[in-house]
């Protein structure tokens, strides 16, 4: 397989580049002053494209590597690959669900507890040695809280799995009811789901349809107390409207590990005490990232040994 081009779009793991260098002959884009100062002079070569949140495959991309065989993205998200041109081209896509459920669950948790106990707040507190001056004033409880999923695929299960052994009971809107989701409430529309919720959690996929389906409407159906956690995509939210209502207090806090546009983030987002930033860090774990790796090495392995592809996308 040494002669087989593979051209990556981003770094994004080191051990994913010397795997893919043990086995094939490995492009970086990095490397190149441009994509299309790469393509002019290797486009023929490559066969598979690895890809990932950062760097997709758009369809000029696509257009410009004719020999292109197979697109794998290294996230369980595939937003930023041009899926119908990779169907009319016939070309396969792979990513790499399953393997980061757990951590960006955990994390959706975490960022939920940093919120409503105001630990990164509390840890300042502590460290600019303000703890010597009073006691920290108190915070709210998440135990118990009602939390409501936008999305329960195997994420948003994951999700709701670890809510539930918090004691909080759980909702959740998807495009249709879940007869495995069990006890918990389907609600058809996101603003009854927001309205019967004190926590909602964004754990959808992005695609036309879910675009800024967090809007006014559901933001104010949560209300004054409601919290928002997004795990999910930046763009499922429509943003200046949750910064509005978070100045405004119409909304009481959140906690996004992604944005739109990240990885610019607004001055008036930096400013507010109740929402907790991560840099969509969902699935970054040695341990995670190592399983990810070895999942799309093997999907292309697969691929090009004419096997069944491990996690096919198209
Ligand atoms: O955002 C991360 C992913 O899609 O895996």
């Amino acid at each position: 397989m040494e002669s087989i081009g593979v051209l990556m779009t981003y770094p994004m793991n080191t051990n994913l580049e010397e795997q893919l260098s043990n086995r094939f002959n490995l492009f970086k884009l990095w490397n190149y002053p441009s994509f299309q100062s790469f393509s002019e002079t290797h486009a023929n070569s490559i066969r598979a494209l690895v890809c990932n949140t950062k760097i997709g495959a758009d369809a000029n991309t696509i257009d410009s590597l004719p020999n292109l065989e197979i697109v794998s993205t290294y996230s369980v998200g595939f937003d930023k690959i041009d899926l119908k041109k990779c169907r009319e081209k016939g070309i396969c896509v792979t990513n790499t669900p399953d393997v980061l459920t757990d951590d960006v669950a955990d994390l959706a948790i975490a960022l939920a507890l940093a919120v409503f106990r105001k630990i990164p707040m509390s840890d300042g507190y502590v460290k600019s040695e303000l703890w010597k001056c009073s006691d920290y004033p108190l915070t709210s409880k998440f135990s118990g809280k009602a939390v409501g999923i936008v999305g329960l695929g195997r994420i948003g299960s994951a999700i709701a799995k670890r809510a539930a052994a918090f004691g909080c009971p759980v909702s959740y809107h998807s495009r249709s009811e879940k007869p495995e989701a069990g006890s918990y409430k389907y609600y058809p529309n996101i603003p009854d789901l927001a309205a019967n919720s004190q926590i909602l959690v964004v754990a959808c996929a992005l695609t036309d349809e879910t675009r800024h389906i967090v809007n006014r409407e559901v933001i104010d159906a949560l209300g004054p107390k409601g919290v928002i956690i997004n795990i999910g995509r930046g763009p499922i939210i429509d943003q200046p409207e949750l910064v509005a209502a978070l100045v405004e207090r119409r909304l009481g806090g959140a906690g996004l590990d992604v944005l739109e546009n990240e990885p610019d983030v607004s001055e008036e987002l930096i400013g507010l005490e109740n929402v907790v930033l991560t840099p969509h860090i969902g699935s970054d774990t040695v341990e995670t990232c190592n399983d990810m790796s070895d999942l799309l090495i093997a999907n292309l392995e697969a691929h090009f040994n004419g096997k069944p592809l491990l996690a096919p996308v198209l």
